[in-house]
C-alpha cells in the first residue's frame, strides 16, 4: 500500500533524484586529470597500439579547440569591428593543434593572424603552414607589443606548449609569454596555459580566460581560474578511456566539444 501512497511515491522519486544527481556529480568530480607522463603515455598509445596517425589527431583536436573558441567567443559577441585573433604556435604538437585551429576559425568567418617563429623542419609542419597561407591567413614576422594586441586583436590563442612543457622556458617565447603577460585581450589556451608547469601550474604565470582540455585536463587544469573550461578531443577508444580510468563526461549528441 506505502508504494502507491502519493507521499511514498514522491519521496521514492525523490530519492531516485537525488540519487541520479549525485551519481552525476561523483562521475563529474572523477573525471581524470592527468600528470605529464600519463598524458604523454596515452599520447603514444593512441599512435601505437591503437594504429591513429599525428595528423588525425592534431586534425581533431585542432577542430575541437575552433569550435569551443566559437563557442565561448561567437562572431556576434566581438567588441572590435573585425574578427580579428591572433593565434600563436610553438614548436611542438601544440603548436600544430594552433594551425589547423586558426585554420578552421577561418573557415567559421573568424580573420586568424599567426605568429610562428620556430617551425619545425617537418613535412607534417610544412604542410599545415601552406594551409593557412593558402587560406589567406597572414604570418606575422615578430610578436606586435602587448598595447598593440590589445587594439587589434579580440583573442590571442595560445598554442605555444602543451603537455611535454618542461623546465624554463627558452627563447624566443619567455619574451613572447613576457608580452601576453602585459596584454588584457582574453587569451584561450590550448591544452595547458602556456609557461604553467603541466602539474603544478604557475602562480605568476598566463591567467587564461578560456581553457581546452584535449583528451583529458591535465593535472594543473585544477588551477585554471578563467571563465571557460572546454575538454575537446573526442577521439578515445574506450580500451585506452578504461585503462587509464579517464572516466571522461559524455559529449553531447555529435559535438566534439564539451564545457567543464
Ligand atoms: N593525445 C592527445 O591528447 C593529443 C595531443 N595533441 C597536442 O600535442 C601536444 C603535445 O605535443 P608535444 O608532445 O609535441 O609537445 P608540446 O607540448 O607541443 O611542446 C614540445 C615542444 O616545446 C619545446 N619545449 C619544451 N619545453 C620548453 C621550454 N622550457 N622552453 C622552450 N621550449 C620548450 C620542445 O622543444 P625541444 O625540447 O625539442 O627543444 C618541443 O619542441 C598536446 O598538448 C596537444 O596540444 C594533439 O596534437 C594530438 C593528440
Ligand atoms: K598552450
Amino acid at each position: 500500500q506505502t508504494g502507491t501512497c502519493p507521499l511514498s511515491a514522491s519521496a521514492d522519486n525523490h530519492k531516485r533524484d537525488c540519487f541520479s544527481s549525485r551519481a552525476a556529480s561523483t562521475m563529474a568530480q572523477t573525471i581524470k586529470y592527468l600528470g605529464q607522463e600519463e598524458a604523454q603515455h596515452i599520447d603514444e598509445e593512441l599512435f601505437s597500439e591503437y594504429g591513429f596517425s599525428v595528423d588525425q589527431l592534431m586534425e581533431l583536436a585542432g577542430l575541437s579547440c575552433a569550435t569551443a573558441i566559437t563557442r565561448a567567443y561567437p562572431l556576434t559577441s566581438l567588441v572590435k569591428t573585425r574578427p580579428s585573433l591572433l593565434v600563436i604556435c610553438g614548436p611542438g604538437n601544440n603548436g600544430g593543434d594552433g594551425l589547423v585551429c586558426a585554420r578552421h576559425l577561418k573557415l567559421f568567418g573568424y580573420e586568424p593572424a599567426i605568429l610562428y617563429p620556430k617551425r619545425p623542419n617537418k613535412p607534417l609542419f610544412q604542410g599545415l603552414t601552406t594551409q593557412c597561407q593558402k587560406m589567406e591567413i597572414p604570418f606575422l614576422t615578430e610578436m606586435p607589443e602587448a598595447k598593440m594586441i590589445d587594439e587589434a586583436y579580440n583573442l590571442v590563442i595560445d598554442a605555444i606548449f602543451g603537455f611535454s612543457f618542461k623546465g624554463a622556458v627558452r627563447e624566443p617565447f619567455g619574451s613572447i609569454l613576457e608580452v601576453l603577460n602585459k596584454t588584457t585581450v582574453p587569451i584561450a589556451s590550448i591544452d595547458i596555459p602556456s609557461g604553467w608547469d603541466v602539474e603544478q601550474g604557475s602562480a605568476d604565470g598566463l591567467q587564461p580566460d578560456m581553457l581546452i582540455s584535449l583528451t583529458a585536463p591535465k593535472k594543473s587544469a585544477s588551477l585554471f581560474r578563467g571563465r571557460y573550461h572546454f575538454l575537446g578531443g573526442r577521439f578515445v577508444p574506450p580500451g585506452l578511456e578504461k585503462k587509464y580510468q579517464l572516466n571522461l563526461p559524455q559529449y553531447p549528441g555529435t559535438d566534439c566539444v564539451l564545457q567543464l
